[in-house]
């Protein structure tokens, strides 16, 4: 009893110290004539004070620290402190000790951000961290929400998180354009919005993407996400892309300028350029052998993109032959692209291996609205849909959102994509074309794609430069950012 009364402050640090200086506003109020509780009044004023204080001077800091610290203490105290005991029983993430006693996982803090509660919990002895993932669905119900996620922070202690708001309920606007041409090198690119409100961005060098999704479920604007923002980098001649669309040309075409290569016609054709791209890449490999450890990015040696969208019509509907090379080709980029450059954005419908036999080999993957929970894991791993990529529960409308897994994150986040509508497109492409273009990108007609593109007018001449009047405003924030900075 002793060992607790003296362990028991010190474990609880702002708790006693809370109610230390409660009592002496109290003492001290009473002592000068006042009833008591004025002190305690004005001592609950203190915090509240010192909080609006720092939103009026600064805003943004505030609202980056202070308001999800003030939020997350008031709805610890208000809603998860006075449930906690009995949520925790009834999921039966509690222990019993050796005396038979329940040992509840104690809740160490809550932050709230603008769509979650997030819970730090201390898991006890003689659970794991797997037992609350496994009870993120109870944990849901009893918060009354409609998704909880569970995330291991550290030994014995993971993190809940409790959707309080949808933040990916509405259509999220396209990404302005990045205002450094060559930030996608260190910081890949944004392609829309997390559900905890922060950008999502996803890597770009290093990384083969592959990305599924039921039939209008929004790739292209993962596609287009990620062309838009290496526009200024393809104008300038740092990036190439290599578009394939066996899908005569519907989901490409329209922004042609931006590929240096661009295929569409039939089946042998485009593996030929997939073979192309696979022998260009070996070419570069013997260039750079001996020469550089690691590849950099750079005019002499630009990074190159093979994209290809469906690709179950290559590999599965166009014959053993063509799947075969098609197979072996993309294989070959897969295995050995990324060292020199070389990647892969792959798109499907259906992930099932006789689709996509070379999965497994995709370094990035993410999951758009899917049919079942086995499609999830296809795609994200084996176990991520019960680690809470619910990809099948994906509505039909949420176009664009899915799920992802981060690097070295076992568990996913919930994402939505920007949405280019087919202006942006078409102006980025007139204002970014692509600076090489292959003669051999031809379209039905066997015309080379240079006499088809499009005249270009830009700003001082030069062609890829950036034309900025042809863009829409919503494309143009950050580069605008940028010249102000310049000047
Ligand atoms: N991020 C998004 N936000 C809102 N709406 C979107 C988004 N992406 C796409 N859409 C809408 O969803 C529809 C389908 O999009 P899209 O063509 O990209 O799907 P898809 O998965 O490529 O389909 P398919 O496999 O049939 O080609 C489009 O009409 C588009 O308007």
């Amino acid at each position: 009893m002793i060992a607790l009364a003296v362990s028991w402050p010190l474990r609880h640090p702002r708790t006693t110290s809370t109610a230390a200086a409660g009592w002496l506003a109290w003492r001290a109020s009473a002592r000068v004539g006042y009833p008591g509780w004025w002190g305690l009044v004005a001592l609950a004023l203190v915090p509240v004070v010192v909080l609006a204080g720092w939103a009026l001077i600064h805003r943004s800091s505030f609202r980056a620290h202070g308001w999800p610290r003030a939020l997350g203490w008031l709805r610890r105290w208000t809603v998860y402190a006075p449930a906690w005991p009995l949520w925790m029983r009834r999921c039966h993430l509690t222990t019993r000790d050796e005396n038979g006693r329940h040992l509840v996982p104690k809740l160490a803090r809550v932050r709230c951000t603008p769509a979650l509660d997030r819970l730090l919990v201390e898991v006890p002895i003689g659970a794991t961290p797997e037992t609350f993932v496994d009870a993120a669905d109870q944990i849901a119900n009893a918060a009354r929400s409609e998704e909880c996620r569970v995330r291991v922070e550290s030994p014995g202690r993971v993190w809940i998180e409790i959707r309080r708001r949808d933040l990916l309920a509405k259509v999220v606007p396209v990404t302005p354009l990045p205002p450094d041409r060559l930030a996608f090198v260190d910081h890949g690119v944004q392609l829309g919005l997390r559900d905890d409100g922060l950008p999502w961005r996803v890597p770009v060098l290093d990384v083969h993407r592959l990305v599924a999704g039921r039939s209008r479920s929004g790739k292209g604007s993962l596609l287009w996400g990620e062309i838009i923002a290496l526009a200024p980098a393809v104008a300038a001649g740092f990036v190439e892309l290599v578009g394939i669309d066996p899908k005569g040309g519907m989901e490409l075409a329209i922004g042609r300028d931006l590929f240096t290569r661009f295929v569409y016609s039939d089946p042998e054709t485009m593996v030929d350029a997939i073979e192309a791209f696979a022998d260009e890449m070996d070419a570069r490999a013997d260039q750079l052998r001996g020469v550089v450890r690691k590849f950099a990015v750079s005019e002499a040696t630009p990074l190159k993109l093979l994209v290809i969208d469906e690709l179950a019509t290559l590999t599965l509907y166009a014959g053993p032959m063509v799947a075969a090379r098609a197979e072996r080709a993309i294989g070959r980029v897969l295995t050995k692209g990324a060292a020199v450059g070389f990647l892969v954005r792959g798109y499907v419908q259906d992930p099932r291996k006789d689709t996509v036999p070379m999965r497994g080999l995709f370094t990035h993957r993410v999951a758009l609205g899917l049919d079942t929970p086995s499609e999830v894991d296809m795609v994200l791993g084996e176990g991520a849909h019960a680690r809470g990529a619910r990809a099948d529960q994906i509505p039909l409308h949420a176009k664009g959102t899915a799920y992802e897994l981060e690097d070295g994150n076992p568990e996913p986040y919930r994402v939505r994509a920007g949405f280019p509508t087919d202006d942006d497109i078409r102006a980025v492409a007139a204002a970014f074309p692509a600076r090489r273009r292959d003669s051999l990108s031809a379209d039905r007609s066997g015309a080379p794609a240079d006499a088809v593109a499009p005249p270009v007018r830009s700003d001082n001449g030069r062609r890829g430069s950036g034309d900025k009047t042809l863009i829409p405003a919503s494309l143009l924030a950050a580069l605008a950012d940028a010249t102000e900075n310049e000047r």
